[in-house]
């Protein structure tokens, strides 16, 4: 639904405007970024643009034309499809490093009450059309949002969703490693994990495969919620993988899952380890994070100097049972609307526009990796970061004794 309807929308008054609403555009129209589109003339919308979305190089990012066997595919599976270029200054001394790097956002495919097995399986058949878009892209890195293979089942603390979890080299690995190996792509999948070996507990775990099919490695959350619905702590503990980076045959990459983002020193440990690009698969729902979300990803690209991708999901998900997280609201069957606005921010403050807030999409950007460095030449964060101070700050607030150092004025308190 763009402009035209959008107007209907407002015209009809209150009860037209809510239904319009309720499938998560914005007024009518699929972001932000196409909100301002159609209603600023060409010059407006091109400052606007500039103040929003920043310079990359001095000038505005730029587009990228995809292939047509990856146009047809969006157009008759229906996602949303974008595409854009990073670019990083010459060097003399060193080659430009450009990859293809490509999020999906994905709603879920059945209802929450279909049998476990097709639900998951609906969602690989979604999924598949959007990978080969990727693919036939020339993607290099390709990242799925949080717990990709299930509805985010962790607000209602019913613990029959735990089937939904798979060991590392389960059905989801297996059924994305022929789409690594075909393309010749990392693939980053986002999936509620079972570790077998350990008592068959769970966890929140990123597996990466690697670009000939192999499984690199995992990453597990570190940080878990416990704000709002986001109950995650009924069904998985803190992660205990550390801060790993792995080194691709694209790119050093990490994965800092959802809740991370809200953690600034998260973000510094996967930057420390030497990251270039940052993928942070989420799952968030518009009342309770949206201002958040374009702002701390694109935070954290330029304190740490490495690219993130942020994924969120799309659309509602509705439980059979009512549930309630003790914050007063009335018991409820859904989250509320999952608003994707996946995208990607860079080093230099620019950033890509976002992903459809209810519609399937792949985004995709070249980014010339070179651009890390050369942002940490030009601003010097890590080297005038003073880790020595925090270093002693923190080691002394973990102690029990610890004392917040705090100057109070003498005449605080004296003086009426
Ligand atoms: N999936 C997840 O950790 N969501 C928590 C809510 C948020 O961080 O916006």
């Amino acid at each position: 639904m763009e402009r035209e309807e959008a107007e209907i929308v407002t015209e009809n008054g209150d009860a037209e405007a809510k239904k319009g609403f309720s499938d998560g555009s914005i007024c009518g129209f699929e972001s932000l970024h196409r909100l301002l589109q159609s209603s600023l003339s060409p010059q407006l919308f091109q400052e606007v643009s500039r103040m929003l979305l920043g310079m990359n190089c001095g000038r505005p990012l730029e587009t990228v034309s995809l292939p047509d066997p990856a146009k047809a595919l969006s157009s008759t599976h229906d996602f949303d499809l974008q595409a854009f270029s990073f670019r990083a200054d010459n060097e003399s001394l060193r080659a430009p490093r450009i990859v293809r790097v490509g999020l999906i956002q994905n709603s879920i495919s059945l209802p929450t009450t279909a049998p476990f097995l097709d639900q998951k399986r609906a969602i690989f058949q979604k999924l598949a059309p959007i990978i080969d878009a990727a693919g036939t892209s020339g993607v290099n890195i390709l990242c799925l949002q949080e717990a990709w293979t299930m509805p985010f089942a962790f607000c209602t603390r019913e613990k029959k969703w735990c089937e939904f979890a798979e060991p590392v080299d389960g059905e989801s690995t297996q059924f994305i490693q022929d789409f690594a190996l075909k393309y010749n792509m990392v693939i980053i999948s986002p999936i509620l994990e079972r570790d077998v070996k350990h008592g068959e507990t769970l966890w929140n775990t990123a597996v990466i495969i690697g670009n000939h099919g192999n499984i690199l490695g995992k990453h597990r959350k570190n940080h878990i919620p416990r704000v709002g619905d986001f109950n995650e702590s009924t069904y998985y503990m803190e992660g205990n993988t550390g801060h790993p980076v792995f080194e691709t045959a694209f790119g050093k990459i990490a994965v800092n899952i959802c809740y991370g983002r809200h953690h600034p020193l998260n973000w510094l440990a996967f930057g420390l380890n030497g990251a270039e690009i940052v993928f942070n698969p989420s799952a968030t729902v518009g009342e309770l994070s949206e201002p958040m979300w374009p702002i701390e990803a694109r935070n954290a690209a330029i304190a740490n100097s490495y690219f993130i991708g942020s994924i969120n999901r799309v659309g509602t998900e509705i439980f059979p049972n009512p549930f309630t997280s003790g914050d007063g609201k009335p018991q409820h069957t859904d989250f509320g609307h999952f608003y994707g606005s996946s995208h990607f921010s860079a080093p230099d403050a620019s950033c890509t526009p976002s992903l459809s807030r209810f519609k399937d999409g792949l985004m995709i950007s070249d980014m010339d990796l070179n651009l890390c460095r050369q942002l940490k030449d030009k601003w010097g964060f890590r080297m005038t970061a003073r880790y020595e101070l925090y270093a002693e700050m923190l080691a002394n607030y973990m102690k029990p004794d610890f004392e917040p150092q705090v100057v109070t004025d003498p005449l605080l308190h004296k003086i009426p």
